[in-house]
């Protein structure tokens, strides 16, 4: 008879506690509503989101304020949905009518005020943030930490915390930063934690412009965050725009052109797509999605 493989049982009970543990954690999430529902079934998908994966969908209903069991039980027969089902194992159909309930029944908690600005190469992200400086300063913008030079003009704090590689390594350790990433393969830049958990506690709006691996990351600590992404008019008005500002060489620019075509195949990563046609039109657009009122921008 095969031997059967040695069970670490102490292991094994360690981990069925730890399972538990963060199954009761996303339901009092829900229960709190610290975390919305759809997100929490959103995230079930995800297999490495071990607690919303295995959570079963009884319980998931039940965390939700003002289902009982005789509603939950009503809900699952009115979706076809059977009470043994656990969120990661929905079907795509029971999952698409278990989120068009809950979007029309439950009530959402409204989202972070924080808003993620990604885009290609030379798209106007540079602008359209600087757009949204001056005529939303109740917005706050991050002041990323990049290992890149200064650029002539450029002010240390303002447009960017220059900083060495041993520096960069060091707030990767003490855990400073909230993402970081090596962009066009060369210079790593990272969002600074702290002032942007300061300003989403006061309850003020936060808008970080960084790349699509950054904003990725963002998704995975802050999954409430919007995530934006800024398009050309066109892939030739992309080039234009490149080439127009010219403060690339044909090489560099060659390189980040070839980065674009994968950043543009991410876009439908994002929650909203904003064409950047006219800077003002393209800002009032990015700045309504924080819910932020106009105080004298051209409206
Ligand atoms: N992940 C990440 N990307 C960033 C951060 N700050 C800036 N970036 C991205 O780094 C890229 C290069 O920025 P920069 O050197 O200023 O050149 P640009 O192409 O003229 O904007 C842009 O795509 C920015 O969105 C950050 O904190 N984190
Ligand atoms: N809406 C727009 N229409 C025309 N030109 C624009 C627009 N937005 C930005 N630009 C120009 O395109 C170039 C790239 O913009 P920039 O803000 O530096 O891009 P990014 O930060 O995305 O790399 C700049 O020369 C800028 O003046």
């Amino acid at each position: 008879m095969p031997v059967p493989p040695p069970v670490d049982r102490a292991a094994a009970s360690r981990a069925a506690v730890a399972a538990r543990r963060a199954r009761a954690e996303v339901k009092r999430a829900i229960a709190d509503s610290t975390r919305s529902s759809l997100h929490v079934l959103d995230a079930s998908l995800d297999p490495t989101n071990a607690a919303e994966h295995s959570l079963r969908v009884t319980h998931f209903l039940l965390s939700i304020p003002h289902i009982g069991t005789t509603k939950m039980e009503r809900i699952l027969a009115t979706l076809a949905i059977s009470p043994s089902k656990r969120l990661g194992g929905l079907g795509s159909n029971q999952r698409k009518r278990l989120r068009e309930y809950l979007s029309e029944h439950v009530p959402q908690k409204p989202r972070h005020r924080l808003l993620v600005l990604a885009g290609p190469t030379a798209v106007g992200k540079g602008t359209v943030v600087k757009y949204i400086q001056d005529q939303y300063p109740e917005v706050l913008i991050s002041v990323s930490a990049t290992t890149r030079a200064p650029r002539p003009g450029e002010v240390d704090g303002v447009n960017y915390l220059f900083v060495t590689d041993e520096e960069f390594d060091r707030m990767i350790e003490r855990n400073e930063l909230l993402e970081y990433a090596t962009v066009h393969g060369t210079h790593r830049y990272g969002t600074p934690r702290t002032p942007i958990d300061t300003a989403l506690k006061e309850g003020r709006p936060v808008m970080l412009e960084i790349d699509i691996q950054g904003a990725r990351q963002v998704r995975k600590h802050m999954p409430d965050a919007r995530l934006v992404f800024l398009l050309p008019p066109s892939w030739d008005e992309l080039v234009a725009r490149l080439e127009g500002r010219g403060t690339e060489s044909a090489e560099e620019q060659a390189r980040r052109l070839e980065t674009a075509r994968t950043e543009l195949a991410a876009q439908d990563e994002f929650d909203d797509l904003v064409v950047n046609d006219q800077v003002p039109d393209a800002a009032r657009k990015v700045v309504a999605l924080m819910r932020v009122s106009n105080q004298g921008g051209q409206a």
